[in-house]
Parts: C-alpha cells; structure tokens; sequence
C-alpha cells in the first residue's frame, strides 16, 4: 500500500529538483519507476490555431525513435483537436492505441510504436490550459485505475513545473529579442557617424536615382557589381531609406559561412536537429522579421539553402532545420554578387526560379574605373576618415598630379582597393610631423603602379575589352589635352569619326573637355 503523502512530498521534491526541464522530468521518472512502469515521460503542448503539438521536454527510452519536437495535425482533425484540447478530461489511461479516436491515433503513431501503453493528464493552472504530462511503457494494458490516481496526485506540482518552463523560454526569447535590437541599434550609429556615399551626384548619380525609386517598396532588389564597387553601402541606403528603416536589418555574407551551416544560420533549427544543435535556435530571417535581410554573395548560396530561400520569397514563411512548424516572416530581401547568376543558371549552379524572383530590380553599381571623376572627392573623403582614425592632427592634402595617377590606374579591386590604398599611404607619411602635401606616386612602390598602360599588362592580368579600350582612349585624350575634334584631337589619331568617339565615352563613362 503507497502511503500517498509520503509519494506526494518525495515526487513534488523531485519535480521541482532542477531549473532544467529535462533533469527534474528524468528525476521524477526514476522516481516513479518504482511506482509503476515507466518508459518514458514528457510535457507537450498543442497551439489550435496553428495546429501544431510540441513537445516541450521530454525523456525517451533508447528503444523508441525520438520524436520531433513539433507535429502537425492532419488539417481533417482540426476541429476534433481543437474541441479535445479544450475540453480534456483531467487523466486519461491508454492501455490500447488501437481503440483511441482515429486522430488520437494518428498522434500517437507518429511517435510510439502500437504496442504502448499511456497515462495522460491534461495540465490546467487557473483555468487554464497549460499542457499534458504523459508517461509511457512498451507493451499494451500497463496501466490500471490506481497508476493514474497516483498521477493525478501530482497534477500541481507538474503545472507549476509547465509554467515555468514556458516562463523560462519566454525570457529566452526576449533576451534574444533584445540582442538582436543591440546590434541593430549598433549598426544605425554606425550609420549615422561613418558611411556617406560619395558620387551620389556624379558616378553614382544613376543609382542613387533607382535607389530611391525602389527603396519605398518592398521588392526585392539584387545589386550587380565587381567586388569592392558599394555594393553593402548600397544595400544599407536602400534599409534607411525604406518603411523599414526602423525594423532590424540583418547581413548575411552566403560565402562566409561554412556549407553545412548555412540552412540553421538562415532559418535557425530545433534543438537535435544535428549534432552540436544542443538547444533550438532562430535564424537570420526569423531575426529580421518585418525588416531587411542583406544577403551578400548570394552566388555562394548552396542548392538546399536555395530552395528554402524560394520558398521564404514565394510563401513568405519559413521551417527551422529539424523542425515543422511554419514561420511566417515578413522580410524584405537585399541580395548582391560580383558574379554571372544567368551564367550560374545555365551550368545549374544557381537556380533560374530563385535568379527570378531575386531579380525584380537589379541594380548595375559601374566599377571605380568607369567613374573616374569620383575619385577626387573618394580620396579626399577617405584622407579625412582615416586621418582622424589614425590620429593625425593635420590632414594632408593631396597633389594634382598624384589625384591624375589615380584616375589612369584601373582600379580591380574598386572603391575597397582605393580606400586601402590612401590608408597605407598615410600611415608611411605618418612621421610625426604635420604633412603638408602627400604624392602618392611616391608611395606606390609598396602598392599598385598607377600609370598602367595597355603594354604594362601581363598575361596574368588580361583585362576586359572595354578597360583596354576606355585606356586608350584616355591616353589619346591625354596626348590632345582633352580636345576630341579636329586635326589635333583625340579622334584623328585613333582614325575614328567623332562622334563614334563621343558614343564610346559616354558608354565608358570617360568624362568630356578636361585638361588630362
Ligand atoms: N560611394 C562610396 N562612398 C564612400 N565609401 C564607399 C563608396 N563605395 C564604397 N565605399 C567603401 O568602400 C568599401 C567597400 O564597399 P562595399 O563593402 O560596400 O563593397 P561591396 O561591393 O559590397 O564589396 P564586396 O562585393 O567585396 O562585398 C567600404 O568600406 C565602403 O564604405
């Protein structure tokens, strides 16, 4: 004969014997083993409006699979769900699955072999529903009448332990609420103190103009250009200037992040979902809900990542790896690559559907060489930033001649390469003493040779047609002063017509009537 006080205050002590979930649940089954038999034990909860069971903490024998965390019910058992959850009997003994209501049973298959049998009991705390507690054992007809009254005994002690179980992953999951909005607040003073675009009114002129064209919407927008080009600064605009401006904005760089990590980076993952997953967590999207996600060197993305990204952009809900519960999100996608995804598309490294859905709005960011009157005023922006970031007192000024060096030099890394390069050469003038003037002809030694010519290339360092072309034309240029027409002008000694002349220069963006 159990002495039920004596049961009541030694399984309470167990129950409440641990902050985590899964040790006082396992501490509270070896107690009850020697009570009754008990396989298995856990606390799960059922949402009726998403449809959904979850299993909040659980113990499993080694025989059975475990389970998924998350199930979702056969839509035709809705209703019968629904009006089970709310109205359930207190406890409940299942000796045989087989003579259970068809939905029921359907639940039960997915996680237990037909063989088993159940003691359930419905957890409610101030009239409300909290969730079930459930034990379990391999065989039909284990349980009997007085197993599920020494269960109900501990209906309180179970419901508290529920409640602050889901108390505990709320803060969990304000905590991360929280982080997210540090970072975010992080990245806008970031904003507001460091990156202005320079060019917005010369070369960048067009894509500031189709920036501020898309960034009220909601399209999706891809950004097309070399490495180093703006395409992040871009990016950036396009958030702060958006509804969403005030919402998380997330970067993901696709290529940094190893293969195998990139699906529970994006869209998170339930705990188990693999080794190492030891505890469920959101994703890159769920963190950017009602914001922008930028996704850098979106060519790097690998072919499961795709598809999940289809769907994101197809159904606007996303599934944690591991899990099956469906997470609306509302996000805005920002992709960009320096890469050819048409190209990608054809060899089948990049999917065609996904290329379309991304390419709404592209927007062509033109290399650093191709807009070449900015960079006077890149340099002089770079001088003053890193001046002030390397702590000299004095910024140095530039000399013509070295700003004319630079605009002949082509430039492959872009606006990255240019801002490094000004970085460097501050930090070998950097003697102490005020600097006056800083040629950078002077420094290049250690850099890049500004007065490359076609001649200069070597085979390593083929360049595309249009740069030869953009080259020769401005060493022509140079050679006439800039005067495009006449006997002594650019385009009677490269035998052409001036005005094909005129053409090429506006399509090379190779600007007019200067002193070269
Ligand atoms: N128009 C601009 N005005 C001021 N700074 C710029 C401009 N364009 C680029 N930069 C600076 O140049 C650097 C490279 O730019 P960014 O990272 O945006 O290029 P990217 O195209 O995204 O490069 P990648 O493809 O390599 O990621 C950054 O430090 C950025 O602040």
């Amino acid at each position: 004969m159990v002495d039920e006080n004596e049961f009541f205050r030694r399984a309470t002590l167990r129950i409440s014997s641990s902050l985590k979930s899964e040790t006082a649940l396992q501490r509270a089954m070896t107690y009850l083993q020697q009570h009754m038999p008990v396989s298995g034990i856990f606390f799960a909860l059922y949402d009726p409006n998403l449809n959904i069971g979850r299993l909040l903490a659980f113990i499993w024998p080694p025989g059975i699979d475990r389970p998924k965390r998350t199930f979702v019910f056969p839509k035709e058992y809705w209703g019968w769900m629904k009006n089970w959850w709310d109205n359930q009997e207190r406890i409940r003994i299942i000796n045989d699955i087989s003579k259970e209501e068809k939905p029921l049973q359907q639940a039960f298959a997915a996680m237990w072999p037909n063989d088993t049998s159940h003691i359930t009991m419905g957890l409610r705390l101030e009239e409300m529903q909290l969730g079930i507690l459930a034990i379990f054992a391999e065989g039909k007809n284990r349980y009997n009448e007085s197993h599920a009254h020494l269960i109900s005994l501990l209906h309180e002690p179970f419901a508290i332990a529920i409640s602050n179980i889901l108390q505990h992953q709320e803060i969990l999951r304000l905590k991360d609420i929280l982080a997210d909005d540090n970072s975010y607040l992080r990245q806008e003073l970031m904003e507001i103190t460091g990156k202005t675009i320079i060019g917005a009114n010369f070369g960048m002129r067009g894509v500031m103009e189709m920036v501020s064209q898309v960034a009220p919407l909601n399209s999706p927008v891809l950004l097309l250009g070399e490495a180093g080009v703006g395409k992040e600064i871009i990016a950036n605009a396009i958030h702060y200037s958006s509804k969403r401006k005030n919402d998380p904005y997330i970067r993901v760089n696709c290529g940094a992040i190893p293969e195998n990590l990139i699906d529970s980076e994006l869209f998170g993952h339930e705990k188990g979902a693999f080794t190492g997953a030891i505890s469920s967590k959101r994703g890159r999207f769920e963190r950017a809900n009602h914001g922008t996600i930028f996704l850098d060197e979106i060519g790097e993305l690998p072919p499961a990542a795709q598809v999940r990204l289809l769907r994101v952009l197809q159904q606007h809900e996303i599934e944690r790896v591991g899990g099956s519960e469906v997470i609306p999100v509302d996000v805005r996608v920002i992709s960009a690559t320096h890469q050819n995804l048409e190209l990608m598309t054809q060899s089948r490294k990049f999917r065609e559907d996904l290329l379309y859905r991304l390419n709404v709005f592209p927007i062509m960011i033109p290399p650093l060489r191709h807009r070449t009157d900015d960079i006077p005023a890149l340099v002089s922006h770079f001088l003053e930033h890193k001046s002030r970031e390397l702590g000299i007192e004095q910024m140095p000024s530039i000399t013509r001649e070295a700003i004319e060096q630079l605009q002949a030099y082509h430039w492959p890394g872009n606006v990255r390469e240019l801002e490094n390069f000004v970085e460097r050469a501050l930090i070998q003038t950097k003697t102490g003493k005020p600097v006056e003037a800083i040629s950078f002809s002077r420094l290049a030694s250690t850099s890049v040779d500004h007065t490359i010519t076609p001649s200069d290339q070597t085979d390593e360092s083929i360049l595309p047609m249009n740069d030869v072309i953009a080259m020769h034309i401005k060493k022509a240029l140079a050679q006439t002063r800039g005067k495009v027409e006449g006997i002594d002008g650019a385009a009677n000694l490269l035998k052409i017509h001036p005005s094909t002349l005129r053409g090429r220069m506006r399509k090379l963006g190779i600007p007019y009537g200067r002193h070269r």
